[in-house]
């Protein structure tokens, strides 16, 4: 349902430097009806992404195809079959949720009869039929976006583009909201490409994008991606973790990975966790404060895919 084919976006560079690439011939395909996710560390280039999407940037090369519609050579089509969420909020706070609905209806060339239907069905859609006369200003922040998301709902995307929509909301408001997006996407079957920082988020997509520095390094279902990682790892936690990581690498043979006071043992040898958690006991008990063994998380996966020597990222490879 979008295409992107080779898209390349560079900023020219200030005061003489050279230009800067943000994407990099990125090549993407999100099938129709399913949620992609797209993470990225900072600067990976999804906002840049995002705004050629929403039309604010076009790319320096490449195309995107909506619905099979070029969205440079013929936006009009192709921006029909989209709506977005922005991050920062874009509906009047002053005004009640049914007239913000309106107002978009309206400016989408609803109107009579259709337009009250809309609004309605968006109402139900969202959950927010009790809170119709409430002033957006007077609602949590939780049921804020989701009038952003009630309004864009409003002139029936087939693609439905979200930036951060979760940023700034508490974990109980992240997760009611993501349900109801959730549950409109595979009622409706939109097509949905949603950005995040946040990976508790990215189990329940179909499929998560994975950028760094304006490539696309991984594109796959969470499943498939926590599979990169094998089966279990060991985490150690260790108030001094940096200076404990290359002690515990030589003493065990193994190599592993620092995140804060995390040190984590991706690959583990073949007898197993437990000999090694024994010799971390033996030889390292009282400089750490707990070892486990789980399963790797989207976010386990993120940081190693991502990971890269001499980058700036919140990981350090201990070796
Ligand atoms: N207006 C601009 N002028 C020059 N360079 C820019 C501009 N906007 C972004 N960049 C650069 O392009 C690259 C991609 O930035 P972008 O904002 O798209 O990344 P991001 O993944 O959205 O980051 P974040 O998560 O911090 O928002 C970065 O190197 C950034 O410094």
């Amino acid at each position: 349902m979008i295409r992107l084919e080779g898209l390349t976006h560079a900023y020219p560079g200030r005061k003489g430097a050279p230009p800067r690439l943000a994407l990099s011939a990125l090549s993407l395909h999100v099938p129709a009806g399913t949620l992609t996710i797209l993470a990225g560390p900072n600067g990976s280039g999804k906002s840049t992404l995002f705004r050629i999407l929403c039309g604010l940037a076009l790319p320096s090369a490449g195309r995107v195809l909506v619905g099979g519609r070029d969205l440079f050579a013929e936006p009009g089509p192709a921006r029909a079959l989209m709506g977005v969420v922005f991050q920062s909020p874009a509906v009047d706070k002053h005004l009640s949720v049914a007239e913000n609905l309106a107002m978009h209806g309206r400016l989408y060339g609803l109107s009579g009869a259709t337009l009250g239907e809309r609004a309605a069905e968006a109402l139900t859609w969202t959950g927010l039929e009790k809170r119709l006369d409430d002033k957006v200003g007077t609602l949590s922040g939780g049921l804020a976006r989701q009038v952003e998301l009630a309004k864009c709902l409003m002139s029936h995307p087939a693609v439905l583009l979200l930036d951060e929509p979760t940023t700034g909301l508490d974990p109980a408001a992240r997760r009611a909201f993501l349900d109801v997006l959730l549950r409109i996407q595979r009622e409706r079957g939109m097509t949905v490409l949603m950005t995040s920082h946040v990976f508790s988020e990215a189990e329940d997509a179909d499929r998560v994008a994975i950028l760094r520095n304006g490539h696309l390094l991984a594109h796959d279902s969470p499943a498939a991606l926590r599979r990169q990682l094998g089966r279990d790892m060991l985490v150690v936690n260790a108030p001094a973790a940096a200076a404990l990581a290359p002690r515990l690498e030589a003493a065990l043979g193994v190599a592993c990975v620092r995140y804060g006071d995390e040190l984590r043992i991706e690959t583990l040898p073949p007898g197993g966790p437990v000999p090694l958690i024994d010799r971390i006991l033996s030889h390292f008990r009282d400089e750490i404060s707990a070892v486990a063994v789980r399963q790797p998380t989207l976010e386990d996966v993120f940081i190693h895919i991502t990971r890269q020597p001499g980058d700036d990222l919140p990981t350090e490879a201990c070796a």
